[in-house]
């Protein structure tokens, strides 16, 4: 689809001609709830640092996030934005697997249009090296990682009764009498999109007509972007699973973006009794998070501060919208009248 950004002649005399970003970018996630998803936000804003990552990190929140833990993301350097919940059609929440069915709202974020181009990370993701460049993807399509068919979690499928995963799809063959195999199927823990009130709009006419399936808003945006999915290397999203799954596929020191996603693997709340946490691989990755996640000197206050002794001011919105400053233009603002 094409960016919907349409930049008019510039007009200079129009004093309240207000500057838009061209090729403004963004890192989003999605917080849901009073619980400790609160903390691998806060994680990834680190880590995000770390890498030096040129874009914000915005937070897209529901009305349930308490103001403490907007403000301890502020506070991270994070854009908060409140959105509203989507819910699947009335009544058919129980196709959903429960615990998934507040990921519907992850939709509204195709409305935050002031970014051209967004990457989403789920607030269990940590990136461990610099992943900017997926913004020069070319537009028009839908970037992610294939997913694994393998854990129990897919156990309702008949890719997982019949042992058939896209990870290796030549093990065990999908069978002619079974029709096509079914599409690539992405983990939609992490994406490269384009926000655009069209496909805003689209998306959500469509969930109305559409009955929810166990993986929720994943199963639906697999669906309603078939059509320009584009597979992007796993060492963009690492599905933990992987490690014991499709080992011969994963090279763990090329890998720049850990999910984890697995069992018993978020580190805020790992205990290492589900099965596969002892893996040396996995405690290895766990305590990579949580080094991240308690070195004081990521704390967006902590860089804030170098610039002297005064209250630290949360800059990192006007940094990213500077480093951009090159495509700075202007538009005739709409007439209030
Ligand atoms: O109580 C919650 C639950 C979820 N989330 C947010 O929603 C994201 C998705 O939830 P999980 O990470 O727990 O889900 P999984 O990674 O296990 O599931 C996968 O399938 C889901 C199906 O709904 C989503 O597509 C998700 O992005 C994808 O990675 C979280 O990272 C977090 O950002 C919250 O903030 N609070
Ligand atoms: O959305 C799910 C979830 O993340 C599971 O934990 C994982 O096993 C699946 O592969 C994925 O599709
Ligand atoms: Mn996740």
């Amino acid at each position: 689809m094409a960016p919907e950004l349409v930049v008019p002649s510039v007009d200079k005399t129009n004093v309240f001609a207000k500057p838009v970003t061209l090729r403004n970018r963004a890192y989003v996630t999605f917080l849901a709830g009073n619980g400790d998803y609160v903390k691998g936000v806060v994680g990834l804003a680190k880590g995000l640092r770390k890498v030096k990552s040129a874009y914000p990190l915005v937070v897209a929140v529901l009305p349930d996030v308490p103001d403490e833990h907007r403000r301890i993301l502020e506070n991270q350097g994070c854009i908060v934005r409140e959105i509203e919940p989507v819910y699947p059609p009335e009544n058919q929440t129980q196709f959903a697997m429960a615990y998934y069915v507040i990921n519907y709202s992850k939709l509204r974020i195709w409305e935050f249009v002031e970014y051209s181009k967004m990457i989403y990370l789920d607030g269990d993701i940590q990136v461990y090296d610099n992943i900017d460049h997926l913004f020069d993807l070319p537009d028009g399509h839908f970037y992610a990682v294939k997913d694994c068919f393998c854990e129990r979690t897919w156990s309702h499928t008949p890719q997982y009764k019949i042992g058939y995963c896209q990870q290796c799809p030549d093990k065990v063959k999908w069978p002619v009498e079974m029709g096509n195999p079914p599409s690539l199927y992405f983990n939609a823990g992490m994406f490269v999109s384009e926000p655009s009130l069209t496909t805003y709009e689209s998306l959500l006419k469509t969930l109305k007509i559409t009955t929810p399936t166990p993986f929720a808003e994943q199963d639906f945006l697999n669906m309603f972007f078939k059509d320009i999915y584009k597979p992007i290397p796993l060492i963009y999203n690492l599905v933990l699973a992987m490690l014991w799954r499709h080992p011969e596929n994963v090279e763990l020191e090329k890998v720049k973006v850990v999910h984890y996603c697995a069992a018993g693997s978020k580190p805020w709340r790992y205990t290492g009794k589900e099965d596969n946490m002892q893996r040396e691989d996995i405690k290895m990755l766990v305590q990579k998070w949580w080094d991240i996640y308690n070195d004081g000197s990521l704390d967006y206050k902590d860089s804030a501060a170098v610039q002297g002794d005064t209250e630290p001011v949360n800059l990192q919105p006007f940094l990213a919208a500077l480093s951009e400053a090159s495509a700075v233009q202007y538009v005739a603002a709409p007439s209030a009248a």
